[in-house]
Protein backbone atom coordinates (compact mmCIF):
# COMPACT_ATOMS: atom_id res chain seq x y z
CA UNK A 1 0.00 0.00 0.00
CA UNK A 2 1.31 3.67 -0.96
CA UNK A 3 1.46 6.47 1.86
CA UNK A 4 0.27 9.64 0.66
CA UNK A 5 1.85 10.50 4.11
CA UNK A 6 5.46 10.12 2.95
CA UNK A 7 5.33 13.04 0.52
CA UNK A 8 4.59 15.48 3.86
CA UNK A 9 8.04 18.00 4.20
CA UNK A 10 10.37 16.20 7.30
CA UNK A 11 12.07 18.97 8.30
CA UNK A 12 9.50 21.28 9.76
CA UNK A 13 11.02 22.35 13.21
CA UNK A 14 8.59 22.08 16.21
CA UNK A 15 5.78 24.46 16.41
CA UNK A 16 6.30 26.84 19.03
CA UNK A 17 3.90 28.91 20.31
CA UNK A 18 4.51 31.16 23.30
CA UNK A 19 2.03 33.48 25.48
CA UNK A 20 1.61 37.25 24.72
CA UNK A 21 3.54 38.01 27.99
CA UNK A 22 6.61 36.02 27.03
CA UNK A 23 6.24 37.88 23.33
CA UNK A 24 5.93 40.92 25.01
CA UNK A 25 8.83 40.47 27.58
CA UNK A 26 11.18 39.79 24.04
CA UNK A 27 9.74 42.44 22.43
CA UNK A 28 11.20 45.08 25.15
CA UNK A 29 14.35 43.07 25.06
CA UNK A 30 15.11 43.54 21.49
CA UNK A 31 13.47 46.94 20.73
CA UNK A 32 15.66 48.30 23.22
CA UNK A 33 18.66 47.10 21.40
CA UNK A 34 17.27 48.54 17.99
CA UNK A 35 16.45 51.61 16.12
CA UNK A 36 12.60 52.66 16.56
CA UNK A 37 10.43 51.44 14.20
CA UNK A 38 12.28 48.24 13.26
CA UNK A 39 10.23 45.27 14.37
CA UNK A 40 7.50 46.75 12.41
CA UNK A 41 8.81 47.26 9.34
CA UNK A 42 10.54 43.92 9.95
CA UNK A 43 6.86 42.18 10.69
CA UNK A 44 5.74 44.61 7.44
CA UNK A 45 7.94 43.25 4.71
CA UNK A 46 6.69 39.71 6.04
CA UNK A 47 3.19 40.18 6.04
CA UNK A 48 3.98 42.30 2.52
CA UNK A 49 5.34 39.36 0.68
CA UNK A 50 3.08 36.40 2.05
CA UNK A 51 -0.15 39.24 0.34
CA UNK A 52 1.92 39.49 -2.79
CA UNK A 53 2.08 35.43 -2.72
CA UNK A 54 -1.37 34.88 -2.38
CA UNK A 55 -2.33 37.73 -5.35
CA UNK A 56 -2.26 36.84 -8.87
CA UNK A 57 -0.41 39.78 -9.25
CA UNK A 58 -0.10 42.34 -7.04
CA UNK A 59 -0.60 45.57 -9.54
CA UNK A 60 -3.76 46.86 -10.28
CA UNK A 61 -4.96 44.67 -7.09
CA UNK A 62 -7.52 45.75 -4.72
CA UNK A 63 -6.64 45.69 -0.87
CA UNK A 64 -8.39 46.95 1.72
CA UNK A 65 -6.64 46.95 5.57
CA UNK A 66 -9.18 46.90 7.89
CA UNK A 67 -6.93 49.20 10.73
CA UNK A 68 -7.52 49.47 14.42
CA UNK A 69 -5.40 51.90 16.68
CA UNK A 70 -2.52 49.71 17.63
CA UNK A 71 0.82 48.23 16.69
CA UNK A 72 -1.43 45.46 14.85
CA UNK A 73 -3.12 48.47 12.41
CA UNK A 74 0.21 49.49 12.08
CA UNK A 75 1.82 46.53 10.74
CA UNK A 76 -1.27 46.49 8.18
CA UNK A 77 -1.14 49.88 7.03
CA UNK A 78 2.93 49.21 6.28
CA UNK A 79 2.45 46.36 4.28
CA UNK A 80 -0.03 47.70 2.75
CA UNK A 81 2.12 50.79 1.56
CA UNK A 82 4.53 48.36 0.87
CA UNK A 83 1.63 46.46 -1.52
CA UNK A 84 0.76 50.11 -2.75
CA UNK A 85 4.33 50.79 -4.09
CA UNK A 86 4.18 48.03 -6.04
CA UNK A 87 0.85 48.91 -7.85
CA UNK A 88 -1.97 47.57 -5.87
CA UNK A 89 -5.08 49.79 -5.33
CA UNK A 90 -4.92 49.88 -1.19
CA UNK A 91 -7.51 51.50 0.81
CA UNK A 92 -7.91 51.96 4.41
CA UNK A 93 -11.24 51.53 6.84
CA UNK A 94 -10.18 52.64 9.89
CA UNK A 95 -12.45 51.54 12.97
CA UNK A 96 -11.58 54.60 15.19
CA UNK A 97 -10.11 57.41 12.95
CA UNK A 98 -8.66 59.80 15.76
CA UNK A 99 -6.67 56.71 17.27
CA UNK A 100 -5.06 54.87 13.80
CA UNK A 101 -1.41 54.21 13.71
CA UNK A 102 -0.05 57.79 12.63
CA UNK A 103 3.09 56.67 10.50
CA UNK A 104 1.74 53.61 9.12
CA UNK A 105 -0.92 55.63 7.77
CA UNK A 106 1.30 58.16 6.86
CA UNK A 107 2.92 55.60 4.97
CA UNK A 108 0.41 54.22 3.04
CA UNK A 109 -0.81 57.93 1.62
CA UNK A 110 2.63 58.42 0.75
CA UNK A 111 2.74 55.56 -1.06
CA UNK A 112 -0.79 55.99 -2.95
CA UNK A 113 -3.45 54.24 -0.91
CA UNK A 114 -6.30 56.51 0.95
CA UNK A 115 -8.85 55.87 3.85
CA UNK A 116 -12.04 54.77 3.08
CA UNK A 117 -15.19 55.15 4.74
CA UNK A 118 -16.76 52.34 2.27
CA UNK A 119 -17.65 48.95 4.30
CA UNK A 120 -18.90 47.42 1.05
CA UNK A 121 -14.61 47.80 0.00
CA UNK A 122 -14.54 44.98 2.04
CA UNK A 123 -16.70 42.38 -0.28
CA UNK A 124 -14.94 44.01 -3.04
CA UNK A 125 -11.57 43.71 -2.12
CA UNK A 126 -9.09 41.19 -3.81
CA UNK A 127 -7.47 41.07 -0.21
CA UNK A 128 -8.08 42.32 3.29
CA UNK A 129 -5.53 42.65 5.86
CA UNK A 130 -7.37 42.03 9.38
CA UNK A 131 -5.25 44.72 11.61
CA UNK A 132 -8.04 44.72 13.59
CA UNK A 133 -6.62 43.96 16.98
CA UNK A 134 -3.53 41.68 18.05
CA UNK A 135 -1.85 40.35 20.84
CA UNK A 136 -3.30 44.10 22.54
CA UNK A 137 -6.96 42.68 22.14
CA UNK A 138 -8.96 41.50 24.88
CA UNK A 139 -12.89 39.92 24.46
CA UNK A 140 -14.83 39.71 21.81
CA UNK A 141 -14.72 41.87 18.67
CA UNK A 142 -16.29 45.91 19.54
CA UNK A 143 -18.96 46.58 17.25
CA UNK A 144 -17.38 49.02 15.34
CA UNK A 145 -15.23 45.53 13.76
CA UNK A 146 -18.28 42.90 14.48
CA UNK A 147 -19.62 43.17 10.78
CA UNK A 148 -16.67 42.10 9.39
CA UNK A 149 -16.65 38.67 11.45
CA UNK A 150 -19.98 37.55 8.66
CA UNK A 151 -19.36 40.14 5.62
CA UNK A 152 -19.10 38.07 2.42
CA UNK A 153 -15.68 38.67 0.69
CA UNK A 154 -14.26 38.07 -2.59
CA UNK A 155 -10.79 37.86 -1.81
CA UNK A 156 -8.50 36.21 0.96
CA UNK A 157 -8.78 37.45 4.32
CA UNK A 158 -5.25 37.99 5.62
CA UNK A 159 -5.06 38.30 9.76
CA UNK A 160 -1.84 39.87 11.13
CA UNK A 161 -0.62 37.86 14.27
CA UNK A 162 -3.75 36.75 15.31
CA UNK A 163 -7.50 36.79 13.61
CA UNK A 164 -9.37 39.73 15.00
CA UNK A 165 -11.97 38.19 18.41
CA UNK A 166 -9.02 35.29 18.79
CA UNK A 167 -8.03 35.04 22.45
CA UNK A 168 -3.94 34.78 21.61
CA UNK A 169 -3.02 32.85 24.52
CA UNK A 170 -5.75 30.42 24.34
CA UNK A 171 -7.60 29.89 21.18
CA UNK A 172 -10.74 31.01 23.03
CA UNK A 173 -13.61 32.75 20.62
CA UNK A 174 -16.32 34.71 23.20
CA UNK A 175 -18.29 36.53 20.62
CA UNK A 176 -17.52 37.30 16.84
CA UNK A 177 -14.56 37.00 15.37
CA UNK A 178 -13.01 37.73 11.82
CA UNK A 179 -12.01 34.12 9.69
CA UNK A 180 -9.03 34.18 8.16
CA UNK A 181 -7.45 31.92 5.39
CA UNK A 182 -3.84 33.11 6.20
CA UNK A 183 -2.55 34.37 9.92
CA UNK A 184 0.85 35.72 9.22
CA UNK A 185 2.41 36.25 12.84
CA UNK A 186 5.15 37.55 14.37
CA UNK A 187 8.55 35.72 16.26
CA UNK A 188 6.25 32.99 16.87
CA UNK A 189 3.29 30.95 16.89
CA UNK A 190 1.22 31.97 19.54
CA UNK A 191 -0.99 29.08 21.36
CA UNK A 192 -4.47 30.38 20.31
CA UNK A 193 -3.61 29.66 16.26
CA UNK A 194 -2.73 25.83 17.43
CA UNK A 195 -6.24 25.44 19.24
CA UNK A 196 -9.66 25.30 18.07
CA UNK A 197 -11.69 27.28 17.95
CA UNK A 198 -8.66 30.14 17.22
CA UNK A 199 -7.27 27.42 15.08
CA UNK A 200 -9.87 27.20 12.77
CA UNK A 201 -10.32 30.95 12.99
CA UNK A 202 -6.81 31.17 11.82
CA UNK A 203 -6.85 29.40 8.53
CA UNK A 204 -3.01 28.90 7.35
CA UNK A 205 -0.35 29.77 9.90
CA UNK A 206 2.57 31.69 8.21
CA UNK A 207 5.55 32.75 10.84
CA UNK A 208 7.65 35.61 9.92
CA UNK A 209 10.68 36.17 12.28
CA UNK A 210 11.57 39.10 13.45
CA UNK A 211 14.34 37.79 16.12
CA UNK A 212 13.09 37.93 18.84
CA UNK A 213 14.65 35.73 21.87
CA UNK A 214 12.53 33.53 23.89
CA UNK A 215 12.05 31.02 26.66
CA UNK A 216 11.29 27.46 26.29
CA UNK A 217 7.47 27.53 24.68
CA UNK A 218 5.05 26.20 27.11
CA UNK A 219 2.79 24.88 23.78
CA UNK A 220 3.99 23.37 21.09
CA UNK A 221 2.85 20.96 18.21
CA UNK A 222 5.12 18.12 17.18
CA UNK A 223 5.92 18.09 13.90
CA UNK A 224 7.37 14.98 11.58
CA UNK A 225 10.76 14.91 12.23
CA UNK A 226 9.98 15.39 15.78
CA UNK A 227 7.74 12.39 15.97
CA UNK A 228 9.95 10.56 14.09
CA UNK A 229 12.65 11.08 16.47
CA UNK A 230 10.42 10.02 19.56
CA UNK A 231 9.47 6.65 17.69
CA UNK A 232 10.84 3.40 19.77
CA UNK A 233 13.36 1.31 17.60
CA UNK A 234 14.10 -1.97 18.99
CA UNK A 235 17.30 -2.71 19.16
CA UNK A 236 19.54 -5.81 18.27
CA UNK A 237 19.03 -7.52 21.63
CA UNK A 238 15.27 -6.95 21.88
CA UNK A 239 12.92 -9.22 22.42
CA UNK A 240 8.86 -8.92 23.42
CA UNK A 241 9.69 -8.34 27.16
CA UNK A 242 12.70 -5.56 26.57
CA UNK A 243 10.37 -3.91 23.72
CA UNK A 244 7.67 -3.70 26.77
CA UNK A 245 4.88 -5.39 27.26
CA UNK A 246 1.61 -3.11 27.63
CA UNK A 247 -1.49 -4.86 29.65
CA UNK A 248 -5.01 -3.81 28.34
CA UNK A 249 -8.06 -4.19 30.83
CA UNK A 250 -11.33 -3.47 28.53
CA UNK A 251 -13.89 -4.70 26.79
CA UNK A 252 -17.34 -6.49 28.77
CA UNK A 253 -19.79 -8.50 27.66
CA UNK A 254 -21.73 -5.69 26.69
CA UNK A 255 -18.88 -4.26 24.74
CA UNK A 256 -16.23 -6.64 23.10
CA UNK A 257 -15.51 -4.73 20.28
CA UNK A 258 -13.63 -2.22 22.64
CA UNK A 259 -11.17 -4.65 23.91
CA UNK A 260 -10.29 -5.72 20.47
CA UNK A 261 -10.04 -2.30 19.07
CA UNK A 262 -7.85 -1.11 22.04
CA UNK A 263 -5.44 -4.08 21.45
CA UNK A 264 -5.62 -3.24 17.61
CA UNK A 265 -4.12 -0.27 18.83
CA UNK A 266 -1.57 -1.34 21.31
CA UNK A 267 -0.63 -3.87 19.05
CA UNK A 268 0.44 -1.33 16.51
CA UNK A 269 2.22 1.07 19.19
CA UNK A 270 5.94 -0.38 18.87
CA UNK A 271 5.34 -2.81 22.53
CA UNK A 272 6.90 -6.14 21.77
CA UNK A 273 3.61 -7.88 23.25
CA UNK A 274 0.22 -7.40 24.30
CA UNK A 275 -1.26 -8.72 27.49
CA UNK A 276 -5.30 -9.20 27.59
CA UNK A 277 -7.32 -9.06 30.48
CA UNK A 278 -11.28 -8.69 30.14
CA UNK A 279 -14.76 -10.35 29.65
CA UNK A 280 -13.86 -10.70 25.82
CA UNK A 281 -10.84 -12.80 25.73
CA UNK A 282 -12.12 -15.37 23.38
CA UNK A 283 -12.66 -12.39 20.94
CA UNK A 284 -9.42 -10.90 21.48
CA UNK A 285 -7.84 -14.49 20.59
CA UNK A 286 -9.91 -14.92 17.64
CA UNK A 287 -9.19 -11.84 15.83
CA UNK A 288 -5.42 -10.90 17.40
CA UNK A 289 -3.75 -14.61 17.85
CA UNK A 290 -0.47 -12.74 19.19
CA UNK A 291 -2.36 -11.25 22.08
CA UNK A 292 -1.87 -12.38 25.37
CA UNK A 293 -4.65 -13.42 27.47
CA UNK A 294 -5.52 -13.63 30.92
CA UNK A 295 -8.58 -14.35 33.16
CA UNK A 296 -6.57 -12.44 36.31
CA UNK A 297 -6.83 -8.78 36.81
CA UNK A 298 -4.23 -6.22 36.07
CA UNK A 299 -3.17 -7.50 40.02
CA UNK A 300 -1.99 -10.65 39.06
CA UNK A 301 -1.95 -10.67 35.25
CA UNK A 302 2.17 -11.14 34.91
CA UNK A 303 4.64 -8.44 33.78
CA UNK A 304 3.19 -5.27 32.09
CA UNK A 305 5.21 -2.23 31.53
CA UNK A 306 2.17 -0.21 30.96
CA UNK A 307 -1.67 -0.44 31.86
CA UNK A 308 -4.61 0.96 29.22
CA UNK A 309 -7.93 0.37 30.99
CA UNK A 310 -11.30 1.33 30.26
CA UNK A 311 -12.46 0.93 27.16
CA UNK A 312 -16.10 -0.70 27.13
CA UNK A 313 -15.33 -1.45 30.76
CA UNK A 314 -18.59 -1.64 32.02
CA UNK A 315 -18.81 -2.33 35.86
CA UNK A 316 -15.54 -3.81 35.82
CA UNK A 317 -13.69 -0.93 35.31
CA UNK A 318 -13.58 0.16 38.55
CA UNK A 319 -12.37 -2.85 39.94
CA UNK A 320 -9.64 -3.09 37.00
CA UNK A 321 -8.39 0.75 37.22
CA UNK A 322 -7.99 0.20 41.10
CA UNK A 323 -5.61 -2.79 40.21
CA UNK A 324 -4.13 -1.26 37.44
CA UNK A 325 -3.40 1.81 40.03
CA UNK A 326 -1.98 -0.15 42.48
CA UNK A 327 0.80 -1.44 40.40
CA UNK A 328 3.85 0.42 39.94
CA UNK A 329 3.46 0.95 35.96
CA UNK A 330 2.30 3.61 34.22
CA UNK A 331 -1.38 3.70 33.85
CA UNK A 332 -3.36 5.03 30.82
CA UNK A 333 -7.22 5.52 31.30
CA UNK A 334 -9.99 6.08 28.79
CA UNK A 335 -13.70 5.52 28.59
CA UNK A 336 -15.38 4.06 31.74
CA UNK A 337 -12.71 4.00 33.84
CA UNK A 338 -12.62 8.21 33.48
CA UNK A 339 -15.78 8.29 34.24
CA UNK A 340 -15.14 5.95 37.98
CA UNK A 341 -12.45 8.50 38.22
CA UNK A 342 -14.88 11.62 37.77
CA UNK A 343 -17.40 9.82 40.50
CA UNK A 344 -13.87 8.96 43.20
CA UNK A 345 -11.77 12.38 42.42
CA UNK A 346 -8.40 13.06 42.61
CA UNK A 347 -7.65 11.40 45.68
CA UNK A 348 -7.39 8.07 43.87
CA UNK A 349 -4.30 9.09 42.41
CA UNK A 350 -2.83 9.97 45.27
CA UNK A 351 0.44 7.98 45.75
CA UNK A 352 0.79 6.79 43.16
CA UNK A 353 4.70 7.06 41.85
CA UNK A 354 4.50 6.10 38.15
CA UNK A 355 2.66 8.33 35.42
CA UNK A 356 -1.08 8.07 35.02
CA UNK A 357 -2.22 9.49 31.65
CA UNK A 358 -5.84 10.02 30.96
CA UNK A 359 -7.40 10.36 27.43
CA UNK A 360 -11.23 12.07 27.50
CA UNK A 361 -13.19 13.32 24.78
CA UNK A 362 -14.99 16.58 26.27
CA UNK A 363 -17.95 14.78 27.91
CA UNK A 364 -15.63 12.61 30.04
CA UNK A 365 -13.83 15.38 30.36
CA UNK A 366 -16.49 17.21 31.94
CA UNK A 367 -17.08 14.14 34.37
CA UNK A 368 -13.95 14.83 35.30
CA UNK A 369 -13.84 18.08 36.18
CA UNK A 370 -17.06 17.20 38.04
CA UNK A 371 -14.55 15.21 40.05
CA UNK A 372 -12.77 18.34 41.26
CA UNK A 373 -16.04 20.23 41.74
CA UNK A 374 -15.99 22.46 38.68
CA UNK A 375 -20.14 22.11 37.14
CA UNK A 376 -19.54 22.06 33.50
CA UNK A 377 -20.57 20.74 30.24
CA UNK A 378 -18.62 19.24 26.87
CA UNK A 379 -19.18 21.89 24.59
CA UNK A 380 -17.75 24.14 27.43
CA UNK A 381 -15.05 21.83 27.56
CA UNK A 382 -14.62 22.19 23.69
CA UNK A 383 -14.67 25.86 24.09
CA UNK A 384 -12.02 25.93 26.62
CA UNK A 385 -9.55 23.32 25.73
CA UNK A 386 -6.47 24.47 26.88
CA UNK A 387 -7.50 25.70 30.16
CA UNK A 388 -9.66 22.57 30.42
CA UNK A 389 -6.83 19.92 29.63
CA UNK A 390 -4.17 21.71 31.84
CA UNK A 391 -6.84 22.42 34.93
CA UNK A 392 -7.37 18.59 34.95
CA UNK A 393 -3.69 17.73 34.78
CA UNK A 394 -3.05 20.25 37.19
CA UNK A 395 -5.68 18.54 39.80
CA UNK A 396 -5.31 14.86 38.71
CA UNK A 397 -1.75 15.62 38.73
CA UNK A 398 -1.65 13.11 35.78
CA UNK A 399 -1.10 13.99 32.04
CA UNK A 400 -4.50 14.98 30.32
CA UNK A 401 -5.02 14.29 26.28
CA UNK A 402 -8.29 16.13 25.18
CA UNK A 403 -9.60 14.65 22.31
CA UNK A 404 -11.40 17.00 19.79
CA UNK A 405 -10.76 18.97 16.70
CA UNK A 406 -7.27 19.83 18.51
CA UNK A 407 -6.39 17.17 20.74
CA UNK A 408 -4.59 18.43 23.38
CA UNK A 409 -2.06 17.06 25.87
CA UNK A 410 -1.33 18.66 29.22
CA UNK A 411 1.07 18.10 31.54
CA UNK A 412 1.10 18.37 35.44
CA UNK A 413 4.28 20.56 34.88
CA UNK A 414 2.34 23.21 32.90
CA UNK A 415 4.22 21.84 29.57
CA UNK A 416 1.26 21.35 26.64
CA UNK A 417 1.10 20.05 22.79
CA UNK A 418 -1.14 20.31 20.75
CA UNK A 419 -1.92 17.85 17.77
CA UNK A 420 -1.62 18.98 14.09
CA UNK A 421 -2.31 16.12 12.41
CA UNK A 422 -6.10 15.73 13.07
CA UNK A 423 -8.99 15.09 10.61
CA UNK A 424 -12.50 15.08 10.89
CA UNK A 425 -12.82 11.53 9.38
CA UNK A 426 -11.29 10.31 13.15
CA UNK A 427 -14.59 10.68 14.79
CA UNK A 428 -15.77 7.18 14.15
CA UNK A 429 -16.65 4.89 17.20
CA UNK A 430 -13.64 3.26 18.33
CA UNK A 431 -11.35 5.64 17.46
CA UNK A 432 -10.70 6.88 20.41
CA UNK A 433 -10.18 2.64 21.85
CA UNK A 434 -7.58 2.46 19.30
CA UNK A 435 -5.81 5.50 20.30
CA UNK A 436 -5.58 4.34 23.66
CA UNK A 437 -4.10 0.95 22.96
CA UNK A 438 -1.84 2.81 20.71
CA UNK A 439 -0.76 5.48 23.48
CA UNK A 440 -0.30 2.81 26.22
CA UNK A 441 1.78 1.01 23.68
CA UNK A 442 4.06 3.27 23.72
CA UNK A 443 4.09 4.02 27.29
CA UNK A 444 5.21 0.58 27.60
CA UNK A 445 8.15 1.19 25.04
CA UNK A 446 9.22 3.37 27.71
CA UNK A 447 8.18 7.20 26.43
CA UNK A 448 7.07 9.26 29.05
CA UNK A 449 3.64 10.89 29.41
CA UNK A 450 3.59 13.79 27.43
CA UNK A 451 5.39 12.60 24.88
CA UNK A 452 3.80 9.21 24.58
CA UNK A 453 0.26 11.28 24.27
CA UNK A 454 1.54 13.42 21.63
CA UNK A 455 3.27 10.76 19.55
CA UNK A 456 0.12 8.66 19.54
CA UNK A 457 -2.36 11.52 18.81
CA UNK A 458 0.00 12.56 15.60
CA UNK A 459 0.12 9.08 14.29
CA UNK A 460 -3.39 8.56 14.97
CA UNK A 461 -4.14 11.41 13.09
CA UNK A 462 -1.72 10.42 10.14
CA UNK A 463 -3.45 7.27 10.35
CA UNK A 464 -6.79 8.70 10.06
CA UNK A 465 -5.40 11.28 7.14
CA UNK A 466 -4.07 8.00 5.59
CA UNK A 467 -7.78 5.86 5.38
CA UNK A 468 -9.63 8.58 4.33
CA UNK A 469 -8.05 8.84 1.40
CA UNK A 470 -9.14 11.67 -0.26
CA UNK A 471 -11.79 11.44 1.88
CA UNK A 472 -14.27 8.59 2.50
CA UNK A 473 -15.63 7.64 5.93
CA UNK A 474 -13.47 4.80 7.84
CA UNK A 475 -13.64 2.49 10.42
CA UNK A 476 -11.80 2.16 13.26
CA UNK A 477 -10.09 -0.65 12.38
CA UNK A 478 -8.98 0.95 9.20
CA UNK A 479 -7.35 3.59 11.53
CA UNK A 480 -5.49 1.09 13.19
CA UNK A 481 -4.94 -0.92 9.95
CA UNK A 482 -2.77 2.21 8.68
CA UNK A 483 -0.86 2.60 11.72
CA UNK A 484 2.51 0.82 9.97
CA UNK A 485 2.04 2.49 6.72
CA UNK A 486 2.03 6.15 8.84
CA UNK A 487 4.95 4.93 10.92
CA UNK A 488 6.84 3.99 8.11
CA UNK A 489 6.08 7.29 6.64
CA UNK A 490 7.85 8.94 9.38
CA UNK A 491 10.38 6.56 9.77
CA UNK A 492 11.45 6.26 5.76
N1 LIG B 1 5.25 41.78 19.88
C1 LIG B 1 6.13 42.10 18.95
O1 LIG B 1 7.27 41.75 19.04
C2 LIG B 1 5.69 42.88 17.79
C3 LIG B 1 4.35 43.21 17.63
N2 LIG B 1 3.91 43.78 16.54
C4 LIG B 1 2.47 44.03 16.37
O2 LIG B 1 1.93 44.72 17.45
C5 LIG B 1 0.72 44.08 17.83
C6 LIG B 1 0.36 44.44 19.22
O3 LIG B 1 0.12 45.82 19.20
P1 LIG B 1 -0.54 46.62 20.41
O4 LIG B 1 0.14 46.28 21.64
O5 LIG B 1 -0.54 48.05 20.03
O6 LIG B 1 -1.98 46.01 20.47
P2 LIG B 1 -3.06 45.69 19.33
O7 LIG B 1 -3.12 44.23 19.15
O8 LIG B 1 -2.84 46.51 18.12
O9 LIG B 1 -4.40 46.08 20.03
C7 LIG B 1 -4.55 47.34 20.64
C8 LIG B 1 -5.76 48.03 20.08
O10 LIG B 1 -6.85 47.18 20.02
C9 LIG B 1 -8.01 47.75 20.60
N3 LIG B 1 -8.77 46.62 21.11
C10 LIG B 1 -8.55 45.88 22.20
N4 LIG B 1 -9.43 44.88 22.28
C11 LIG B 1 -10.24 44.99 21.20
C12 LIG B 1 -11.34 44.26 20.73
N5 LIG B 1 -11.81 43.21 21.39
N6 LIG B 1 -11.95 44.64 19.58
C13 LIG B 1 -11.49 45.70 18.91
N7 LIG B 1 -10.45 46.44 19.32
C14 LIG B 1 -9.83 46.10 20.45
C15 LIG B 1 -7.48 48.74 21.56
O11 LIG B 1 -8.37 49.80 21.66
P3 LIG B 1 -8.37 50.83 22.90
O12 LIG B 1 -8.61 50.00 24.11
O13 LIG B 1 -7.05 51.51 22.88
O14 LIG B 1 -9.48 51.74 22.55
C16 LIG B 1 -6.17 49.19 20.89
O15 LIG B 1 -6.46 50.20 19.96
C17 LIG B 1 1.00 42.62 17.57
O16 LIG B 1 -0.14 41.83 17.52
C18 LIG B 1 1.71 42.72 16.23
O17 LIG B 1 0.77 42.84 15.19
C19 LIG B 1 4.77 44.03 15.38
O18 LIG B 1 4.65 45.36 14.98
C20 LIG B 1 6.21 43.66 15.53
C21 LIG B 1 6.72 43.31 16.81
K1 LIG C 1 -5.45 40.89 13.60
Amino acid sequence: MTCTCSRLPKEIPLRQAHTVAQVRAAEAALMAALPDGTLMQRAAAGLAATCAGLLPRVYGSRVLVLAGSGDNGGDALFAAARLARRGARAEALLLDPAKAHAEGLAALLAAGGRVTGDAGAFGRADLVLDGIVGIGGSGPLRPAAAPFATMARRGPVVAVDVPSGVDPDTGEVSGPALRADVTVCFGTHKPGLLIDPGAEYAGVVHLVGIGLDLPPAPVAALQHADVAALLPVPGAESDKYRRGVVGVAAGSARYPGAALLAVAGALRGGAGAVRYTGHAAEEVVRRHPEALVTEAGPARAGRVQAWVVGPGGGDGAEQALREALDTDAPVLADADALTELGRLGPALLAGRTAPTLLTPHAGEAARLLAGIGEHTDADTVAAHRLRSARLLAARYGATVLLKGSTTVVADPDGRARTNPTGTGWLGTAGSGDVLAGLAGSLLATGLGPLDAASVAAYLHGLAGRHAAGTGAPITALDIAEALPSVWRSLTG
